[in-house]
């Protein structure tokens, strides 16, 4: 007779959506042959949480943290996933921006063999469908995915970006409660140019150079139309940082096809504009009263740009959208955007190409244009500096700054920067989370423009709704409804942003507001429900 064996506990244990380690009461261990696999003690989740807490601040780093948070999802679902809803504040730092940034430049050194997403290769075109079949979960409704070209301001990391649709996806249901079991990180391998990524021994991509050619196209596509025939119209699709000549390419086409977005060109918008509504009251005007400059032209510059316009002509019917258009200035790496360059621009500028003389710099241009918006998105640190602060204090009274670069080593200017060379006078924000900053008697708390205000929501509205697309109204729809949850005390301390641990009540106000408008515009796939915000919350993973 074989030996009785009985591998149910221990399987149990190692499947992470059911792993409760010593919070198994003992009659889920006696149901599940757990007996013997879990020390004796029976431990409270506030027990279990306290533990886990405590063995996290024990590490040191930022990225041994990670690396532990890592590992838990990867051991514990329910346990991470209390842990992050716990302690939004300390620990989204941890898993998303900036600890994430280095997660993914160091993403193949401290790569563990846990399977989490998947990864197709430019030599797997012909076997998508084989590899999703792959993933044991058959009902997904967000996927994350990357080609891995220009992972935050990071630049071109190859198969290591795949920290980030990881990242990404755990806050759709940290803020926002998507359930996991529905989310699928993706990344798309098709090579790098990074040429100290393609001579790491350890790299896990694909070495060689990034497929330019039309099989990079066959391979989107695919993918597009088989994860849409598996999981059908209302998957969400979330374009993340992809490179500028395919991001916007590849949202144009697959948007009216497509339940998709680009998180780096709407999602930023998105939530830039909802800071800017919010700031309003600071400044005391409107967005049609301001003129923006933008440093940096990209994803996110364009992006944010095309969305204030278009918020603009709702604000003020008389103003043509080319009219809105004319209170924006870009300036990229060759100086000021004008007519005169025409020729040589990429398309995504095109708009914006004034016929104005030429700046080579960002201060001749503020003197120029006398902005009471700056915002940067160009990924070079201090290109804020003294000099450009000061000019902005000194042509307005409460000039906004922006520092949108991610991760902090990128951003344009720190938070203490801005506000000592503005002596306090200017409303910042920042892409990556900076500390209140002490001024005299006063403190400011900057608020993080970052698009986690913004996604996890509209994820969340187009997976209750069943929404089958998502238009750039949708955008504003979430900018209106984040900058409705600024409060007075956050404006007090010169936050336009609600605080982090606000953000799960925030994301389910904009899911309902997604929701509701989508269903409106003829996107939903369900029955108009009593209430939006009930219907969300009835969807949201709670952990
Ligand atoms: O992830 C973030 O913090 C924002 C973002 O999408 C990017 O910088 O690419
Ligand atoms: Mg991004």
């Amino acid at each position: 007779m074989a030996p009785a064996q009985n591998s149910t506990g221990f399987n149990v244990m190692h499947t992470p959506s059911l792993n409760k380690g010593l919070e198994f009461t003992a009659e889920e261990r006696e149901a599940n042959n757990l007996r013997g696999l879990v020390p004796s003690a029976i431990w409270s989740p506030e027990l279990h949480l306290q533990h886990a807490m405590a063995q996290l601040r024990s590490k040191a780093t930022p990225i041994e943290k990670y690396i532990f948070m890592q590992s838990m999802q990867d051991r514990n679902e329910q346990l991470y996933y209390r842990m992050l809803a716990a302690h939004t504040h300390e620990l989204m730092p941890i898993v998303y921006t900036p600890t994430v940034g280095q997660a993914c430049t160091d993403f193949s050194h401290i790569y563990r063999q846990t399977p989490r997403g998947v990864y197709i290769s430019i030599n797997d075109l012909g076997h998508v469908r084989e590899i999703l079949d792959n993933w044991p979960e058959q009902d997904i409704r967000a996927i994350v995915f990357t080609d891995g070209e220009r992972i935050l301001g990071l630049g071109d990391l190859g198969i290591n970006g795949m920290g980030i649709p990881i990242g990404k996806l755990a806050l759709y249901t940290a803020c926002a409660g998507v359930h996991p079991k529905y989310c699928l990180p993706v990344t798309l391998d098709v090579g790098t140019n990074t040429q100290s990524i393609l001579d790491d021994p350890f790299y896990m991509g694909l070495r060689q150079r990034r497929d330019r050619t039309e099989a990079y196209d066959q391979l989107v596509d695919e993918f597009m139309t088989e994860a849409k025939a598996k999981y059908g119209p209302q998957v969400l699709l979330q374009f993340e940082d992809f490179g500028n000549t395919n991001a916007f390419r590849l949202l144009h086409k697959y948007q009216p096809t497509h339940c998709t977005f680009n998180d780096d060109i709407q999602g930023t918008a998105s939530v830039v504009l909802g800071g800017l509504f919010a700031a309003e009251q600071i400044t005391q005007k409107s967005l049609s009263e301001h003129k923006f400059v933008f440093m940096g032209a990209g994803e996110a510059g364009t992006g944010i740009a095309d969305l204030i316009a278009m918020a603009i002509t709702k604000e003020d019917p008389e103003k043509s959208i080319e009219d809105a258009r004319k209170q924006i200035y870009l300036v990229d790496s060759k100086g000021l955007v004008i007519a005169e360059r025409k020729e040589g621009l990429q398309h995504h500028k095109l708009n914006y190409a004034h016929d104005v003389p030429a700046a080579s710099t960002l201060i001749e241009t503020i003197e120029r244009v006398q902005p009471s918006v700056l915002i940067g998105v160009c990924t070079i640190a201090k290109t804020f500096n003294q000099q450009v602060c000061e000019l902005m204090a000194s042509i307005n009274e409460r000039p906004v700054i922006f520092a949108l670069s991610n991760p902090t080593s990128k951003a344009e200017c720190t938070a203490e920067e801005a506000y000592t060379w503005t002596k306090g006078k200017c409303v910042f924000a920042s892409g990556s989370p900076f500390d209140p900053v002490t001024l005299g008697d006063e403190v400011f708390v900057p608020g993080q423009g970052n698009n986690a205000y913004v996604f996890p929501g509209i994820g969340l509205g187009v997976v209750a709704g069943g929404l089958t697309r998502v238009d750039d109204t949708i955008m504003l729809v979430a900018a209106r409804t984040l900058a409705d949850h600024v409060t007075d005390d956050d404006l007090k301390t010169g936050s336009v942003y609600p605080p982090l641990s606000k953000i799960r009540d925030v994301s389910l106000k904009i899911a309902a507001a997604v929701a509701e408008y989508g269903f409106e515009q003829g996107y939903a796939t369900i029955e108009k429900p009593e209430s939006w915000t009930e219907l969300c919350q009835a969807a949201m993973y709670s952990p």
